[in-house]
């Protein structure tokens, strides 16, 4: 029972024990309200026999303060077993998810972009918590306090009781029936909440293109688009939604009306008398109210599905495993027959075998597109390779797990990532026990302290969201910096040097030397000029090793490499 309700609605284990609690609460809660109703019945048959005398005064009185108490104790039970529990749940739940998004293998987020993701971390979180404390243990309750007052009627009057159930069964079905349309409306909202959201985004970020290519007016048509499909969508789901509650709301109401009917025929018959009569009628006005409540809300109960589903995308997505022992002898990076390709069928790279040795710097250049990024990438286990093995001193990396192998990594991306925080702190990231003054000699190195001085809190300033205070060439040496700190034995550059000047490039250059000395290196070179001083080149055309060999070599024995070069020397002379 736990295991299908941690399934169906993406709980905990303590969520899905919570929420059976919480079901369990609304049952009592539902159930404490009809005591009063008890109670009136005994005073109407008190009143019918000539009126309540002190002793029956004293077991109304007694009787009032058991219904308070009681109904005051199911409350408090119910409010902690379905909003505190269900708010400690939604801690557990947005946790949960980004640890396993921690885990996922890149390939997942290829496929997946930013806003789906966010709308799953936040906004499926925030329906869910809604759901769960508001309106799921109401209706269950609901249905099973109906259900267990119901049967408790049948001993009374099978005829009468008849006459105030019939109603639930009729509204259930209309209820089931109208579920799989609202689902199906509610998931169509939901695609279109994430195109806005991907539009808003994807506005937000392209707006310094859009401006300077004067497609403002064209792209903000379309996202008006998506701003009235987004409206047009939620009307047509809360049109739905009411049309159907609304229903079953009335057929609920009918149940009054063929109670106080059935009863006044038993009643002029002689079968009933005027007591039973008055209670089934109290009974009944009270015996829906907590369905109906439930029914306003249904929608969200509904459309909890489609969140829910969003969520086990995530929750079921196989992670990237092994073992977090290192085996490896040294820290030679081996590519042995390596296939691979990001989607199926569309092979990115075919049999790619090279060894970067410990100590030597290899450099991957080619054409655009012939995989230089993917090979890296695929280094540090971003991805899994589809055929072949890649091996990190003797050690296949596909059975290490991700986060230990990637403790022998330094990586600095062509794109940094910076965080909305001080310089100390954004360094910090490469070794996050790293004393102030190793983050300031990792700093002097990768040189930031030129331009860290010139800001006004020097190494504490603020860089705005990912560093957009900063310039491309400073943003890099951050990132470097990042590498020094960390000092792994293998270093991953992607053109390290290239939003560099001339000058801060020399000097990132002859600091990189020193960091490099006795690791393995694997550099994507775009410029010939960083190549020449590798050890190894490996020429990457096509998904294939090309050529491979010291650069000298290259430039005798081979073509690709060579041609690079001529290329390359050509557009130096290249002037405006
Ligand atoms: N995430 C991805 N999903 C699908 N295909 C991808 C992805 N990343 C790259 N590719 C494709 O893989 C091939 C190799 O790309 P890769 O980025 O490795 O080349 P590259 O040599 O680094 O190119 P460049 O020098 O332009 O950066 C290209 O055809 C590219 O379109």
């Amino acid at each position: 029972m736990i295991r299908i309700l941690q399934k169906r609605f993406a709980l905990s284990r303590q969520g899905a024990v919570d929420l059976i609690k919480g079901c369990l609460a609304c049952v009592v809660q539902d159930i404490s309200f009809m005591l009063p109703v008890g109670l009136l019945y005994f005073l109407v048959i008190d009143m019918m026999n000539g009126g309540v005398n002190g002793q029956r005064t004293a077991f109304y009185g007694i009787g009032i303060v058991i219904c308070l108490a009681v109904i005051f104790i199911a409350a408090w039970f119910q409010y902690n077993a379905t909003y505190l529990a269900t708010y400690v749940e939604s801690g557990v739940r947005r946790v949960t998810l980004a640890e396993k998004l921690r885990k996922i293998p890149l390939s997942f987020f290829g496929k997946k972009d930013l806003a789906d993701l966010t709308n799953s971390i936040m906004g499926d979180c925030a329906t869910l918590e809604t759901a769960f404390s508001h309106y799921v243990p109401a209706l269950a309750g609901s249905i099973i306090s109906t259900t267990f007052i119901s049967l408790c009627l049948f001993a009374y009057d099978w005829r009468m009781a008849l006459a105030a159930v019939w109603v639930l069964p009729v509204a259930f079905a209309i209820t089931l029936f109208s579920a799989r349309i609202q689902e199906y409306f509610n998931r169509k909202s939901v695609t279109a909440n994430v195109a806005l959201e991907k539009g808003v985004q994807e506005c937000i970020e392209t707006l310094q293109d859009l401006k300077a290519n004067n497609a403002e007016k064209r792209y903000l048509k379309g996202l008006y688009k998506k701003i009235d499909d987004v409206e047009k969508r939620h009307i047509i789901t809360e049109l739905g939604t009411a049309l159907f509650v609304v229903s079953a709301t009335l057929i609920l109401k009918f149940g009054i009306a063929t109670v106080a009917l059935t009863g006044s025929v038993l009643l002029i018959r002689g079968e009933i008398d005027i007591p039973l009569f008055f209670m089934f009628l109290l009974v009944a006005s009270r015996l829906y109210a907590p369905l109906e409540g439930a029914l306003q809300n249904l929608a969200a109960v509904i459309s909890t599905r489609t969140n829910i589903n969003r969520m086990n995308e995530i929750l079921d997505h196989p992670v990237q495993g092994g073992s977090s022992s290192l085996t490896n002898k040294g820290y030679d990076i081996v590519f042995d027959h390596v296939g691979f390709a990001y989607n199926m069928g569309e092979t990115v790279l075919e049999d790619v075998s090279f060894t970067a040795k410990q100590g030597e710097v290899t450099a991957l250049v080619g054409p655009s597109g012939g995989g230089k990024t993917t090979v890296s990438r695929l280094a540090a286990r971003f991805w899994d390779v589809s055929k072949g093995k890649i091996t990190v001193g003797g050690m296949d990396i596909s059975e290490i797990d991700p986060e230990a192998l990637l403790s022998l990594y330094s990586i600095v991306f062509q794109d940094v990532t910076l965080f909305n925080n001080t310089i100390m702190e954004n360094i910090r990231i490469g070794r996050k026990d790293a004393t102030d003054e190793e983050v300031l000699v990792a700093a002097q190195m990768a040189n930031c302290e030129e331009f860290a001085g010139k800001l006004p809190d020097g190494y504490n300033s603020m860089i705005g969201e990912n560093g957009c205070e900063l310039s491309g060439g400073e943003r890099q040496r951050i990132s470097i910096a990042r590498a020094f700190l960390k000092n792994a034995p293998v270093i991953l550059l992607d053109e390290a040097t290239a939003s560099l000047d001339v000058e801060n490039e020399t000097l990132i250059q002859s600091a990189l030397s020193r960091l490099i000395k006795d690791k393995t290196v694997l550099v994507i070179a775009h410029r010939m000029r960083t190549v020449s001083g590798a050890d190894k080149v490996v020429v990457l055309s096509g998904g294939k090793v090309a050529e491979q060999g010291t650069p000298g070599i290259l430039m005798e024995k081979g073509e690709i490499y060579p041609h690079m070069v001529k290329l390359q020397m050509l557009s130096q002379k290249w002037s405006i």
